[in-house]
């Protein structure tokens, strides 16, 4: 099957941020990939609802809002009222995981968990089951443009067992250091969804990138 393709909106340029929607719109991106830092949980901070509300404006294609924050629970309704399709938060931020996903799914949205590299993907056994979407960050979170992380193709083969021996439904999604030269690996190991970032808006042309990836195989 192919790969769902995520372009991560941090990696745009945020002077041009309507034609930069636009011309995910008019590509074969399926998700736009939102990244949403507080300066607590990770070392860096992006934006928030007032710019998620915007791209929301124009986006005609599912946001999939990546919460790298502390205490997302206290959050997920604004987030939803402000445009996200997909909320995902992190296993290392979230004291009562189970629960917070019953409260993404409630208000609609489609309830994924984020996993950082150093965190164990059994660590997820007993929710999985309860997520529709696990991100597998193949960078630590915070910046875009990093060095993919080789273990990530080991950890994408433990959740896809842990996935199927828990008749879990749930995307696996990787981000982080994504490109055309590891795209077929992920997909053959078990990866969903793609997103990325820098690959994309660096490129001479991002839509052609888009399609690119969208048919590695
Ligand atoms: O979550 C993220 C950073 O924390 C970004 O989505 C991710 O890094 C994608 O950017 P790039 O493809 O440039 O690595």
């Amino acid at each position: 099957m192919r790969p769902l393709i995520a372009p991560s909106v941090l990696a745009s340029d945020f002077a041009n941020l309507q034609s930069e929607v636009e011309m995910l719109n008019n590509s074969q991106a399926d998700w736009l990939h939102i990244d949403i830092m507080d300066g607590r949980f990770v070392p860096n901070i992006s934006f928030g609802f007032p710019v998620l509300e915007a791209i929301k404006r124009y986006a005609q294609k599912p946001l999939d809002v990546h919460l790298m924050i502390v205490e997302p629970e206290q959050y997920i309704e604004r987030f939803r009222e402000a445009g996200a399709d997909t909320i995902s938060v992190h296993v290392e931020a979230s004291t009562h995981l189970h629960r917070t996903l019953q409260q993404i799914k409630a208000t609609g949205a489609k309830a994924g968990i984020a996993v950082n590299p150093h965190t164990s993907v059994h660590l997820l056994e007993d929710v999985i089951a309860d997520a529709d979407l696990v991100c597998l960050m193949s960078v630590n979170p915070g910046f875009g443009g990093q060095k993919f992380i080789e273990n990530t193709y080991r950890k994408i083969e433990a959740l896809k067992n842990l996935i199927i021996q828990r008749n879990s439904q749930a995307l696996i999604e990787i981000d982080g250091g994504v490109n055309q030269h590891n795209a077929p690996l992920l997909l053959e190991k078990g990866a969903d969804v793609l997103v990325a970032g820098s690959f994309v808006f660096s490129a001479d042309d991002p839509a052609q990138t888009i399609a690119d990836l969208k048919s590695s195989k």
